[in-house]
This record gives C-alpha cells, sequence and structure tokens, in this order.
C-alpha cells in the first residue's frame, strides 16, 4: 500500500518513527510534511492526508498531531475519509476490519515510540472484514456522508 503521513508540529516528534514502520511493514511511506516542529495547523495536514486518499496517491493514511483529536476531527470533514484516534492496538486494527478506517490519528503527547510503532503496525496488517453486518453499517455512515449537514430533525 501507498501510506501518506503527516503531522503538526505536535505529531512532528513522531513522524520519522512512523515512517521507517509504514517502509519495514513493506509499504510506500508518502511523507506530506510538516518538516520542521515550527508551529503548524493540523488542518492543513488533515487536507494534504484527504487530497493523497481521494486523488488515489495514498491508499491510507496516517495523521500525527499533539493528541490526535483535532487532526482527527479535520480528517472526518473530508468525503472518503475515515479516521480514528487510536492508541490502544485492539482499536487500530478493529477500526480497520469493522469501520474501515482509512485514516489513523495518533497524539504524539500522549503515546511513546514504541507503542506508536504497534499501533502501526496494527492499522496497517489489518484489512476490511467484507462481513455482511460490517459492510451494512458503513454504508449506513456512506449514507450520512452523502446527505451532508444533519440537522436534528434528521436524527
Ligand atoms: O493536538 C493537537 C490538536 O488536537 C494539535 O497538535 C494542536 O496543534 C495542539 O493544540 C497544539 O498546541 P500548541 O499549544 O499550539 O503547541
Amino acid at each position: 500500500m501507498r501510506v501518506a503521513v503527516a503531522c503538526d508540529h505536535g505529531g512532528f516528534p513522531l513522524k520519522a518513527t512512523v515512517l521507517r514502520v509504514v517502509q519495514e511493514e513493506g509499504h510506500e511511506p508518502l511523507d506530506l510534511g510538516a518538516y520542521d516542529a515550527q508551529s503548524s495547523d493540523y488542518p492543513d495536514y488533515a487536507l494534504k492526508i484527504g487530497e493523497a486518499i481521494l486523488s488515489g496517491k495514498a491508499d491510507r493514511g496516517i495523521l500525527l498531531c499533539g493528541s490526535g483529536v483535532g487532526a482527527c476531527i479535520a480528517a472526518n470533514k473530508i468525503q472518503g475519509v475515515y479516521a480514528g484516534v487510536c492508541h490502544d492496538t485492539y482499536s487500530a486494527h478493529q477500526g480497520v476490519e469493522h469501520d474501515d478506517m482509512n485514516v489513523l490519528c495518533l497524539g504524539a503527547r500522549i503515546v511513546g515510540e514504541e507503542l506508536a510503532k504497534e499501533l502501526v503496525r496494527a492499522f496497517l496488517r489489518a484489512k476490511f472484514s467484507q462481513e455482511e453486518r460490517h459492510v451494512r453499517r458503513v454504508q449506513k455512515v456512506r449514507k450520512i456522508e452523502q446527505k451532508g449537514a444533519v440537522q436534528p430533525k434528521d436524527v
């Protein structure tokens, strides 16, 4: 797989490790910045990941910020991006297997290097299960996405 990796300054300390693990796992990393630890804005990097996935330049993405939260919120605004903050290995693989998650968000201020490596491995080794109930649920998510802004009266 081609795996896009991007970070803001909060995620920068983990980026090199993540790029290395992607390569060690037999995938092609695509480094979309940031390229230094200067203060920057996570939505800009969420957009870069989204563009890489939607254009077909990347199959999956890994997005790093301080907590993983801001990056995840921003990434999920992009149609076709299904991002999750996963700081445990079960969620990192189950998010792909059940929910077809295509972007893993990590908080470099939360997880250390060794846990980050395991999270990236779990994410990359997982595949969407294709079981009927998961396909059905993911389709419902796609339907919500297609409707655009959901108002309280719609739910
Ligand atoms: O963690 C983050 C968002 O959830 C990001 O890394 C933010 O940029 C974080 O808020 C950075 O904070 P800072 O005080 O600007 O370093």
